[in-house]
């Protein structure tokens, strides 16, 4: 089986169909790109994966080593702990607080907490403080922002705040990765830096990623197959080159960027 397998997925807002019996499988530690047009539903399928909308119909399954759970219609908190963690499209940081205790803060909801132990600092607690504290330093020297870890995520470049909402991805500990737009706001060179991260983190962590992307060159650089979603509808789906060359997709991207890259 898949570790994730979507069949026939529909949402409705009131009388707009946002998504529509959308079907597709990720395969465990593929790096899977979800394209297509403005509006054509992209968030709204990740919103529907992570529990933010239940679905209007169909089903969405997870399978991770043998262990299968339903994710439709769960709550976010719970989807989350099942192993599907994520970024969003509009950066969700706490801004006033580190960027060591933004990652902190992500790893401690998967930490048993103990409230007096806590408030008494008592051995148990300042062993799993310290443990959180140095893996959350190990995230972000994997994010390349190891430098920054005492720097307020508000001071940090819109480049950098992107990296720090994948470490927070991270340290939920997932078994997929959906990553909204990574790139977005980025120039060439902060675009190259984070497809080689990306790649990286595939391998190292042996995650399975899926990612909407808008930036034709990283997804025709790093996926392995695409989806193409128009209006709610998956219109293709294949490797790079099926997708660049198929007519259905050229005509979705009329008068927008074409897949080219
Ligand atoms: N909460 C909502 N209520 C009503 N309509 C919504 C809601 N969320 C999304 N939509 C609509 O669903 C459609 C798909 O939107 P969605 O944001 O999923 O597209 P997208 O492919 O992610 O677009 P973009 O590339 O511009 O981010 C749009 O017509 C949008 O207006």
């Amino acid at each position: 089986m898949s570790l994730l397998e979507v069949s026939k997925l529909t949402r409705n807002f009131g009388g707009l169909t946002a998504v529509f019996e959308a079907n597709l499988h990720l395969d465990k530690g593929e790096l899977i790109g979800l394209i297509g047009p403005n509006g054509a539903g992209k968030t709204t399928l990740f919103n529907l994966l992570t529990g933010v909308y239940p679905p209007s119909a169909g089903t969405i399954t997870l399978d991770i080593d043998g262990t299968t759970t339903s994710l439709g219609g769960k709550a976010p908190h719970r989807i989350c702990a099942a192993g599907v963690g994520r970024t969003f499209q509009n950066i969700r940081l706490f801004k006033d607080l580190t960027v060591l205790e933004n990652v902190m803060i992500a790893l401690q909801q998967n930490v048993p907490y103990n409230l007096f132990a806590s408030l008494l600092h008592i051995p148990p607690y300042a062993a799993s403080e310290r443990r959180i504290r140095e893996e959350s330093q190990e995230l972000l020297d994997l994010m390349r922002l190891g430098g920054k870890a005492k720097e307020l995520a508000r001071n940090l470049s819109y480049g950098e705040q992107r990296h720090l909402e994948i470490a927070r991805a991270l340290a939920t500990h997932p078994s997929l990765l959906l990553l909204d737009e990574p790139a977005a706001g980025m120039n060439p060179a902060e675009t190259a830096e984070l497809t080689g991260l990306i790649a990286e983190l595939r391998r190292d962590f042996g995650l399975t990623i899926l990612l909407i992307e808008h930036d034709m060159s990283l997804v025709m650089k790093i996926c392995e197959r695409i989806y193409v979603l128009d209006h709610g509808i998956v219109i293709a789906s294949g490797t790079p080159d099926e997708v660049r060359n198929n007519p259905k997709v050229i005509e979705a991207y009329l008068g927008e960027e074409a897949p080219s890259a």
